[in-house]
């Protein structure tokens, strides 16, 4: 079986998804941005208050294809922005790569995001009012790339379960 990766905007559930996912299919999830938290000993927020986003892009670019190099079978989870930068958009469609945009509307995403930006340096500082914005603007950006996954699955108004099944019957 080829790699599996989910991307989307921050929020889409990427890390919820493959969690469950992966103990269904008994195959191993990597989230990227816990594997550079732990490849440089620094959370991504403080990635981005020492180094700045730009030093992050780097590594970001740097460990997705370490994760796409290596033999084992697994899911990778994206960051929210890694099909943005440094051309990651065409390793979405790479041999033994099978790309999934979990596509999720603005409304949905700010609901998830709202209650849960602290962690999230891009939202953090925003107020509600400014988040609204910010995300509609940056996913009509970022839809681009994301556009150059293999496969879209919605998310909206659907249960974790529900999403998953759709996978499955993507991966079936
Ligand atoms: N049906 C659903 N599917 C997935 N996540 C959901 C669902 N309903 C609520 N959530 C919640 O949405 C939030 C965001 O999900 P998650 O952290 O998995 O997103 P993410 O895409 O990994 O975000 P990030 O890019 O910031 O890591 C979580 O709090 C999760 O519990
Ligand atoms: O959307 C983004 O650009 C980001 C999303 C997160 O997953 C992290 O990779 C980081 O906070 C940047
Ligand atoms: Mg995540």
């Amino acid at each position: 079986m080829k790699k599996i990766i989910l991307l989307g905007y921050m929020g889409c559930g990427k890390s919820t998804i493959a969690n469950k996912l992966s103990g269904m299919i008994q195959i191993p999830y990597i989230d990227l941005d816990e594997y550079i938290e732990k490849k440089v000993n620094l959370t991504i927020k403080e990635i981005f208050e020492t180094h700045g986003e730009i030093y992050f892009r780097k590594l970001e670019h740097t460990f997705f294809v370490e994760l796409l190099n290596s033999p084992e079978k697994n899911i990778i989870g994206l960051g929210g922005g890694t099909p943005c930068y440094a051309n990651n958009h065409e390793l979405l469609n790479g041999d033994g790569v099978t790309s999934i945009y979990l596509k999720a509307s603005i409304d949905t995403l700010f609901n998830r995001l709202v209650a849960n930006k602290s962690k999230r340096p891009l939202i953090a500082d925003k107020s509600a009012a400014e988040m609204k914005e910010f995300i509609a603007k940056h996913l009509f950006d970022r839809s681009f790339y994301y556009n150059y996954a293999q496969h879209k699955v919605s998310v909206d108004d659907k249960t974790i379960e529900e999403t998953v099944n759709d996978i499955l019957n993507l991966l079936a």
